[in-house]
């Protein structure tokens, strides 16, 4: 079955029901080392996740770890070019949970990324990247606390699908070609816009399944969150990009208040029922006077339409949302990319869960990231409905690696959200709780190192995982 690898001999299979792993207590779980730096955060992770399945279950429960190659590591053994080889794809859909260092993705030309390709062959299609705050991280913020978001970002399409043209490819040339010939004057609202002959193409697909089986994940993750959590804000650029960005904003309210019209309430709703909560006798019109900005200054049209919003609203949800149900409901509202980058900065806790497509997540999630305590307290899932593969949100570090001295914070905690996916919460505690501790004493890698005010010595990559496992306590 495998050319070059060999699973382990003890271990057992993790299987899917309805989504959710079924796990054993001895799970095989496939990783990659990684690229650049994975040479030095791979194993000070895998050392602290088995030192907590230690601690946390004293030999019950155990990780059968299997070696799988891809990027650098798996040319060398594989040969020139395969950088993802079949072996590799074949472990990680046979048994389902993996977890893998970064992996270089070269810019400009050359191959296109391997953790792209992994995400899309396994229909990876929600990247959930939490970022939250470590009491004691140095951050360049003044309230890095009030900052909990998880980002769930679309992982399969949009322009990461990579369908591309290089600029004066005979393809690329022809495509602009029939655009500018044929289509765009056949769509009379381009008008008169022309493609530049000299442009590359890209081709950026957003569609009604990718959109909301995302937005799904996110709205059943944010009903298990606290109340005051049970937020999901659709990220969009759909002024801009009308039938993909904003279309992924339709389609997520859509589902919002068809699959889940019990659970949730959109923000506009929110408004009309409070509105007449506050005054019962207010009227349609004066209601969607308060929820419009510059109602009055509408067509007659325009009004009339806001009108009918207002009286729709209230016929079909006021007896089951109205009177302060919807208080109770997940809030469902929707932010302008842009906006948001800003307002994660200046309004931080407004907000929960981030839903949005591919590249503002990208964008999203290292930024928030970086409010917290930067990429190496930046970690990740890819879960579909029958494979999961976790991965920090950082890349490779070239300049660091094989230095021992990147912080390994984000990979280990993949790892306590692969633990927690499997239901292993106990493990997952304790290293929550060993690398708050590490932290709050100040026991940090560089990078956190030199943002601490008085600036410490840091601690080395390795140095940094032995002091989360000395403050798990006795588990
Ligand atoms: N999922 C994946 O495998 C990903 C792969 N990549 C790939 O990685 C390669 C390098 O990308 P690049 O743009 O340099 O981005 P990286 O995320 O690799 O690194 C950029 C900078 O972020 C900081 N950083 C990254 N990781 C850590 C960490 N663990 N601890 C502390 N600080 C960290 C460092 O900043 P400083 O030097 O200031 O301390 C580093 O120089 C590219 O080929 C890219 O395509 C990128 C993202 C994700
Ligand atoms: O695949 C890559 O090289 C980059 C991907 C990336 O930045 C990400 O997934 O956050
Ligand atoms: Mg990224």
């Amino acid at each position: 079955m495998y050319d070059k690898i060999t699973p382990p001999t003890t271990g057992a299979k993790i299987t899917f029901k309805n989504g959710e792993p079924i796990v054993p207590d001895n799970p095989i779980i496939p990783f990659i080392r990684g690229d650049g730096t994975g040479i030095d955060i791979w194993p000070a992770a895998q050392k602290v996740l088995d030192a907590a399945v230690k601690t946390a279950y004293k030999g019950q429960r155990q990780i059968s770890w299997f070696k799988v190659y891809a990027g650098d590591e798996a040319c060398d053994l594989y040969g020139t070019y395969q950088y993802l080889p079949e072996d590799t794809l074949t472990a990680i859909q046979e048994y389902g949970v993996a977890i893998k260092g970064p992996l270089t993705t070269p810019v400009g030309g050359g191959i296109r990324s391997l953790n792209v390709a992994l995400r899309q062959i396994f229909d990876l299609y929600a990247c959930v990247r939490p970022c939250r705050y470590y009491a004691g991280t140095p951050s360049p913020h003044k309230n890095p606390e009030k900052l909990d978001v998880i980002v769930y970002r679309e992982n399969t399409e949009d322009i990461y699908l990579g369908i591309e043209w290089r600029q004066g490819s005979e393809i690329g040339d022809r495509l602009i070609a029939i655009l500018n010939k044929e289509l765009i004057p056949a769509t009379p609202e381009h008008g008169k816009k022309q493609i530049p002959l000299d442009a590359g193409i890209g081709i950026k697909p957003i569609s009604k399944k990718g959109s909301q089986r995302l937005v799904r994940r996110a709205i059943k993750h944010a009903l298990l969150l606290p109340k005051h959590k049970q937020q999901v804000t659709l990220v969009h650029k759909g002024n801009i990009m009308k039938y993909t960005e904003g279309a992924f904003r339709d389609w997520g309210y859509e589902l919002a208040t068809t699959e889940f019209r019990q659970e949730t309430v959109t923000e506009r709703e929110s408004w009309i029922l409070s509105n007449k909560e506050k005054n019962p006798d207010l009227s349609l019109e004066d209601n969607a006077r308060q929820i419009e900005p510059g109602f009055d200054a509408l067509t007659p049209e325009k009004k009339a339409q806001i009108v009918k919003e207002v009286e729709n609203v209230l016929n079909s949800i006021w007896a089951t949302h109205g009177n302060g149900q919807w208080k109770d409901k997940v809030l469902v509202n929707d932010r302008i990319a842009d906006s948001i980058f800003q307002q994660i900065q200046t309004r931080p806790d407004e907000y929960s869960i981030l839903a949005t497509m591919n590249l503002n997540g990208d964008y999203l999630s290292d930024a928030a990231a970086a409010i917290v305590g930067g990429l190496g307290m930046g970690p990740g899932a890819n879960i579909g409905d029958v494979c999961a593969i976790f991965e920090a949100t950082h890349g490779t570090a070239p300049k660091h690696a094989g230095l021992d001295r990147i912080n390994p914070g984000s990979v280990i905690l993949s790892g306590v959200m692969m633990l927690e996916y499997l239901g292993w919460q106990e493990a997952a505690d304790l290293i929550k709780k060993g690398l708050g501790d590490a932290i709050a004493s100040s026991q940090v890698t560089y990078d956190l190192a030199r943002l601490l005010e008085p600036p410490v010595e840091p601690l080395k990559c390795s140095e940094f995982a032995e002091a989360i496992i000395q403050h798990f306590g006795n588990g």
